[in-house]
């Protein structure tokens, strides 16, 4: 890889001492540069001391649950010792040393000298990551700069760290979000921050990270902990974990009779062929007698064995280990967890090295997608580094994640290999096809509802929940039990039932729903876009294509759905239609989640608007009309919509109007108030209202009557088992932060 980076310098060396930007400044001898480089390369980061207040212990993120429907093929399958990483980033960053001795304006401790000297700024993970961004992302940023630029004069920054921001949550004592990645526009283009470093480039350098940016925009993944001993732990725990044979990663504790081997899966993306550090003559690999390779084939044919032995039962997670609330309540991170956590972050960002950092400790990994194994390198003490020093080490870890990444996205876009982006989406991109409802199939939107499909499954208490989406494709499924029967079909279950739970099941007794992919976030909830799937009793298979499914997962999130399934069951009661078509409302056995289960009701008008610059989208004359009597109807049934904007106002692919999103619904509101909400959807619909993506409108006395007419929730808090009202000390910390309002309780 060094030789990639030889050969790419080499056609700069000739060239380098021509006209470069002037900048007044003479050009620093060769050789004090060099001792002024060595020096800034030995640079530690200051210790950080504990504080009076001890920051938060890390526990397990509200994203962890996702980690355990990564597809089979992606999982960890074991963790081991790389003693040479350290030596090897070294290695890298020396080789590339004189490539940053080129022309050169300021020597770098001066260039660099405000950075050596800032720290983080409080003990939490987010802090220390922020004290990383100024410090060392700076330092070996620009450093990194000047090696993949020589031409360049300045110490200015084009190797970026940065990380995703998460405002007004509660830490949980870890950060996941940081990672390199280059300035690019929306065609992929490199737009580096300074427009010099772009023309000084070389040509091929610069197609090679444009490429990156196309490929897997993301390049590593920084793990930060706060700064506790129990962080310290973790991460000292890690080499037992690679003292195991092999890595227990944690799925969902339902045992599913089906093989998933058969359906379609995702491709692995390959690992570089050639890379900066050497892996360990581990025998594992290309071996297929290998320690190693036995783990992987015992783990499988141990799996198959326990799926054949259950026949063709769904056993759910014993009611031993089912959690008090539905939830999300803070578990202890364990090395397990937290290694399992980084590793589907990398799997994410599609990432191959990993850093994991407690503030004065720190450790870094390499994930080798081939074999599904974590290489840990040993474990250091940031502020006592020598031979490399911190800098040096860091220099040389930004570079070999660079180069490996420009092999990676080369090895992809080859044309002999089929190019398969592993781009992440953003969340309203990422949008599942079969959702769409301009790709749904020509059925009647109303005889879908009447499919038997979901009348049958409005018969069954278990929902099997599967994501299949990007990296995912659940090993085994979810368990889901239903807590309030089904308001489209009959059932013999009553409002505020509560269903026997078996300890397992026959397929034709799950109703099993499949996520196919994120379509919005809103202040209740995730929406995904999803399938239904029954088998009946004679093996057949039945398919509702069109789901929606919105998951809370806080608790005040939870009880606005609560709230908001009450108001639809209202709504049911009057025979109102034009509103979504509610299945059901259904608790996660293993805790945290929440799901509504809904019909497709197309999409909102401000997704539909023709122009994105305006805040208008056209409707007919007869949808303005249906729009109109929807909402009297909802009146009429005693509900007040409380939040009628584009965002909530729906139209599907049969061009039938739907209003939906009634978590802020009020129950009995007074006649006034009703006209008021009427006029403002006339208004909005005669153009005259602007609807930005404003809080809903509200009129004087709104708050006196949230207090007065919404009645608590008869599901509020009515959990199978007692589970939902008793929620611990610890969950009120953590949800005090959250931005839900309490359902029927909130202010405008
Ligand atoms: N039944 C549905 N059919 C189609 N799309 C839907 C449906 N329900 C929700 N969505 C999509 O998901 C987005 C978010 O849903 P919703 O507004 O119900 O979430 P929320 O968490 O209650 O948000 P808010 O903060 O607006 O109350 C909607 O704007 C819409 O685009």
């Amino acid at each position: 890889m060094q030789n990639i980076l030889s050969s790419m310098l080499s056609s700069w060396s000739s060239s380098s001492s021509s006209s470069i930007e002037d900048d007044g400044l003479e050009d620093i001898p060769t050789a004090e540069l060099r001792k002024d480089v060595e020096g800034v390369l030995e640079w530690n980061p200051a210790r950080l001391r504990r504080w009076k207040t001890a920051p938060p212990l890390p526990v397990q993120p509200r994203h962890w649950r996702y980690t355990k429907h990564l597809d089979s093929k992606l999982l960890l399958r074991s963790v081991v010792p790389m003693d040479s990483l350290v030596n090897d980033l070294s290695k890298l960053a020396q080789e590339n040393l004189d490539a940053m001795l080129g022309p050169c304006g300021l020597y770098p401790s001066r260039a660099l000298g405000y950075h050596m000297k800032a720290t983080a700024i409080d003990l939490e993970p987010e802090g220390i990551a922020d004290g990383y961004e100024r410090s060392s992302a700076e330092i070996c940023g620009r450093i990194v700069t000047k090696v993949l630029i020589p031409k360049t004069r300045d110490w200015g920054l084009s190797v970026q760290w940065g990380r995703r921001v998460e405002l007004h949550k509660a830490s949980a004592g870890i950060d996941d979000g940081g990672h390199l990645f280059f300035l690019g526009n929306p065609d992929s283009g490199l737009e580096l921050y300074r427009r010099a470093h772009l023309e000084l480039m070389d040509p091929g350098l610069r197609t090679d990270l444009e490429r990156v940016l196309a490929y897997a925009p993301k390049i590593g993944t920084w793990v930060f902990l706060s700064l506790t001993r129990k962080s310290k732990k973790l991460l000292l725990g890690m080499d037992q974990l690679a003292a195991r044979g092999s890595f227990d990663y944690e799925l969902c504790r339902t045992a599913y009779p089906n093989s998933t081997s058969s359906l379609k899966s995702v491709t692995v993306p390959p690992d570089a062929t050639s890379t900066p550090w050497t892996l360990p003559s581990f025998p594992g690999r290309n071996n297929s007698d290998s320690g190693h390779t036995r783990t992987l084939r015992a783990t499988t044919i141990a799996a198959s064995k326990a799926t054949k032995g259950r026949a063709e039962k769904v056993v759910i997670p014993s009611a031993r280990r089912r959690p008090e609330t539905t939830a999300y309540a803070p578990v202890p991170l364990t090395s397990e967890s937290l290694v399992q956590l980084a590793w589907a972050k990398a799997v994410e960002n599609d990432a191959t090295m990993i850093v994991f950092n407690c503030g004065n400790h720190e450790r870094l990994a390499v994930r080798h997608r081939g074999t599904q194994t974590l290489y840990i390198s040993e474990l250091y003490d940031t502020t006592k580094c020598a031979e490399p020093g911190y800098a040096k080490l860091h220099v040389g870890l930004y570079l070999a994640q660079v180069f490996d990444a420009i092999a990676r996205a080369k090895a992809a876009s080859a044309p002999t290999e089929p190019r398969r982006s592993s781009r992440k989406r953003p969340h309203n991109d990422n949008v599942a096809a079969s959702s769409l409802p301009n790709k749904r199939s020509k059925r009647d939107p109303e005889k879908s509802v009447e499919c038997p499909m979901m009348e049958l499954a409005s018969q069954c208490d278990m929902m099997l929940l599967h994501l299949q989406y990007d990296n995912y494709h659940s090993p085994s499924p979810a368990s889901f039990l239903r807590t309030t029967p089904c308001l489209v079909h009959k059932t013999h279950r009553k409002p505020g039932y509560s269903p026997q739970i078996k300890r397992s099941y026959r397929l034709h007794e799950c109703f099993e729903v499949i996520l196919t992919g994120q379509l919005g976030r809103g202040g209740t909830g995730t929406v995904y876009g999803a399938k239904g799937r029954l088998t009946t009793k004679d093996g057949e298979t039945r398919i509702q294509e069109d789901l929606i499914v919105k998951m809370a997962f806080e608790k005040h999130p939870q009880r606005r759905m609560r709230h908001e399934y009450d108001v639809y069951q209202q709504l049911a009661e009057h025979g109102v239609t034009g509103v979504p078509q509610v299945y059901g409302l259904f608790e996660d056995l293993e805790g945290g989640a929440l799901a509504l289960v809904m019909n497709h009701c197309g999409q909102d008008l401000w997704e539909l608007r023709p122009d994105k610059d305006t805040s208008q989208t056209p409707v007919t004359p007869a949808q303005r009309d249906r729009f109109t009597e929807i909402l009297q109807n909802v009146h009429r049934a005693g509900v007040r919509h409380h939040d009628i904007r584009a965002a909530n106002l729906m139209i599907n692919a049969a061009g039938e109007a739907c209003i939906a999103d009634f978590d802020r619904a009020r129950l009995n509101s007074t006649e006034a108030k009703k006209e008021w909400e009427m006029d403002i959807l006339r208004e909005f619909m005669e153009g005259i209202h602007h609807n930005f993506l404003i809080p809903s409108p509200s009129m004087p006395g709104d708050e006196q009557e949230i207090r007065d007419e919404t009645p608590v929730s008869a599901h509020a808090g009515s959990g199978s088992g007692g589970r939902g009202e008793g929620d611990s000390e610890v969950d009120s910390e953590v949800d005090s932060d959250e931005s839900g309002e309490d359902a029927g309780e909130d202010s405008d």
